[in-house]
């Protein structure tokens, strides 16, 4: 792997690069391993394509039904349901969409073999946003953020519930498509754009994401495309979360490399520790990712369960599942592909790499 090939499968080559205390961490981070290489990787698309062909053999249910927006993340999951033998049925649910990522969407599906089913959502949007509009005349009506944010999450649930329906249909499962960079940015809609497996949710948008799209025969068109939510909140992704996913990416690493050397550390206490000296970017870009993480803290932990007087019992119900009928793809507890350096090692351990908070 080269930083050039990051720098350009992130798209941040094309925005004018990186400024100088990223760049200077993107250096150390793959030294480090953090920034997996290609033959990490390669294990990992390998080791993903196994689990999901146990997983289909061992738990009896063989066909994932997701919905293709003509983004990156939903072809690329996609293409490793289908590698590993399940069948794949892609639904394009536009609602008010540019027809240029349903396109997208389409051809995606015809690539990689899928079997196609196109729902138009944009008349059940409307008129459920007309009924919500009954109790709260600023849903339909507002152009502010929160309101856009609030028919944007709609969009998302809309699409949900065909998607799980479709899933009874098939006798299937809804497949998550969300990736380690949203999971981070609090970037998905509860009870929205989720669903019951998410072989991608560890891995990072700047780089594995597009990295694996092209190896596992995405289209160009696709894992070149500028990432947006579908939602029609604005922008993109980048523009809505205020950092480029290289930025972002870089600035989480640091953050939990931070945390790890000095767990005495506090949001203000950061900056410094992080050495941001006079790069006033850096420094934005900082503020920007614990603003998020603040804000978005709790749908990593959903549902929150405190520490239930009853826990016990959170106990006995996952002892009995895990002895009668649990899947042994779950209790594998293979050696993990975090990088062979204590620093990075460190971090990548599965209890900080991974989350079932999706
Ligand atoms: N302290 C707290 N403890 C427990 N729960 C809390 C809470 N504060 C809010 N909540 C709950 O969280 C809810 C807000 O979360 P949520 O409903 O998810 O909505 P929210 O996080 O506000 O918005 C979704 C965000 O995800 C983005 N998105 C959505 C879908 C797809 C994509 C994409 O590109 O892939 C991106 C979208 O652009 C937007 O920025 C509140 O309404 C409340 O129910
Ligand atoms: N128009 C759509 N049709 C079908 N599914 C959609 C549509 N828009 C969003 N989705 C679903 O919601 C998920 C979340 O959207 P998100 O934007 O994160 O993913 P993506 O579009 O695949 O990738 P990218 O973020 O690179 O655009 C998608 O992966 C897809 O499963």
């Amino acid at each position: 792997m080269s930083y050039s090939e990051i720098l350009a499968l992130s798209r941040q080559a094309a925005a004018g690069g990186l400024g100088p205390w990223f760049d200077d961490r993107l250096k150390a981070q793959i030294d480090a391993g953090l920034f997996l290489g290609e033959d990490q990787l390669g294990k990992v698309r390998d080791r993903i394509i196994r689990q999901l062909a146990d997983y289909r053999d061992q738990a009896g249910v063989g066909t994932a039904v997701l919905g293709m927006s003509g983004g990156v993340d939903s072809a690329v999951t996609a293409a490793l349901f289908k590698q590993a033998g399940w069948r794949v049925v892609g639904f394009t649910l536009p609602i008010r969409q540019d027809p240029v990522e349903t396109e997208r969407g389409v051809e995606a599906c015809e690539a990689l073999g899928l079997e196609h089913f196109h729902l138009d959502l944009s008349p059940e949007y409307e008129a459920m946003v007309a009924a919500l509009g009954r109790v709260d005349e600023a849903l339909p009506q507002a152009d502010t953020n929160p309101a856009r944010t609030r028919r944007g999450n709609l969009r998302a649930r809309l699409r949900m519930i065909a998607l799980y329906d479709q899933a009874h249909r098939f006798g299937g499962i809804v497949a998550s498509t969300d990736n380690f960079s949203e999971l981070c940015a609090g970037f998905w809609t509860l009870h929205g754009d989720v669903g019951d497996l998410a072989p991608v949710q560890g891995l990072i948008k700047s780089w594995e994401i597009p990295w694996l799209a092209r190896e596992v025969g995405v289209p160009e068109k696709t894992w070149r495309a500028k990432p947006t939510d579908g939602l029609g909140i604005g922008g993109g992704d980048e523009a809505q979360i205020g950092a480029t996913y290289l930025e972002w990416d870089i600035t989480i690493f640091a953050i939990a490399e931070a945390l790890r050397e000095n767990p005495q550390l506090t949001a203000t206490s950061l900056a410094d520790a992080l050495e941001l000296g006079g790069d006033d970017h850096a420094r934005r870009i900082l503020d920007t990712v614990l603003a998020r993480l603040r804000m978005t803290w709790h749908k990593r932990v959903n549902p929150i369960r405190f520490d239930h007087p009853l826990a016990h019992r959170f106990a006995l119900i996952d002892r009995t599942d895990e002895s009668l009928f649990r899947p042994a793809v779950l209790r594998q507890q293979d050696a993990t592909l975090a990088p062979s350096t204590d620093r990075g090692g460190a971090l990548l351990t599965p209890e900080a790499n991974g989350s079932n908070a999706l």
